[in-house]
């Protein structure tokens, strides 16, 4: 099952919105679509989000629509994953735009499992791994990468549980990480995102892996709340990894300088749709923080394991 497939000249997602409780695809039959999906966390994800904007560039090559302006309002969808962007612009750099995108798509997988074999080096038998927000195979075509790292440990015959944070406002570790780990059968805890600091503490926790959004000079943009899981890490000497492919690194700017997505109030006023909070509540919402290398342990991609740059 992939989290997006090419099929009769449509690009098909699963609707990650629905997850856990119910497995439905959303269908996209022209690129306004894959915009509309992306702004909507239809499909999230840097590499996901990077291989269905690629698709969404085919889509405006079948329709014949000027593929410049394409890939701005494909940009425009959201601002942070650095994958959308590349993506777009190798699809523009291509002679063939549904040929480029198939070759990523097929890409990412091999990526992800190069990832995995190198950060299943890392993971011992008997780890608990600590994971936040959702770098599966649902942020990705399949695989995944900080899970592609607990898969590729799982296959290499080691023992290892999981604990995902639910990451709020979205909840992407609650509904979706716990999800594919349950698919798979590899024993998964559902915390509170407050609770990670308190059970390093009680030595509960042997590792972090997350994914990343951008990997730039001074550290890494990633969901909101891995700022502070890898201060908490820090403090346990608990290593701290990040799993992603060369692809979202961002070798121009300082992490510093990359925009962070402020998603809308309502995300955190409310939670499985009751409002939380005094009707009117100002609200501060950033989907993404920045976490700085000296907290980081190593970079897990597909070339090997590397020190934040
Ligand atoms: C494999 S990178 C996944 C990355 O994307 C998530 O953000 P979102 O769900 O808002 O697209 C989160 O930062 C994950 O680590």
């Amino acid at each position: 099952m992939k989290t997006l497939e090419w099929e009769d000249n449509k690009l098909k997602l699963i609707d990650q919105r629905k997850l856990p409780d119910e497995l439905s695809y959303v269908y996209c039959d022209n690129y306004q679509d894959v915009i509309v999906a992306i702004k909507n966390m239809t499909v999230r994800g840097a590499p996901a989000i990077g291989v269905s904007a690629a698709f969404g560039m085919a889509l405006a090559d079948i329709e014949g629509v000027d593929l410049d302006k394409a890939a701005d309002e494909i940009k425009s969808a959201r601002p942070t994953a650095v994958n959308l962007f590349w993506a777009v612009d190798r699809v523009l750099d291509s002679d063939d735009a549904l040929a480029e995108a198939l070759k990523m798509y097929e890409e990412d997988m091999a990526t992800n499992r190069a990832i995995g074999k190198y950060g299943a080096e890392v993971i011992d038998d008997g780890d608990t791994i600590l994971t936040h927000c959702n770098a599966g195979a649902l942020a990705c075509v399949d695989y995944g990468t900080a899970l592609g790292v607990i898969r590729a440990a799982r296959d290499a015959g080691k023992n290892i549980n999981v604990i995902c944070d639910e990451t709020r406002p979205r909840g992407q570790g609650a509904s979706l990480s716990v999800w594919e780990m349950q698919q798979e059968n590899i024993p998964v805890k559902l915390i509170p995102d407050v609770a990670s600091g308190f059970l390093m503490s009680q030595g509960k926790i042997d590792k972090v892996v997350i994914g990343a959004d951008r990997i730039a000079r001074g550290g890494v943009v990633n969901k909101v709340g891995s700022f502070m899981v890898a201060l908490a890490a820090k403090h346990h000497d608990i290593p701290f990894y990040v799993a992603a492919p060369y692809s979202t690194f961002d070798n121009e700017i300082s992490i510093y300088d990359t925009i962070i997505e402020e998603r809308d109030g309502d995300e955190v006023r409310y939670y499985g749709g009751a409002r939380i909070c005094p009707e009117g509540t100002e609200v501060i919402n950033p989907a993404f923080d920045i976490t700085p290398k000296e907290l980081i342990t190593g970079i897990i991609t597909e070339k090997g394991i590397i020190d934040p740059i």
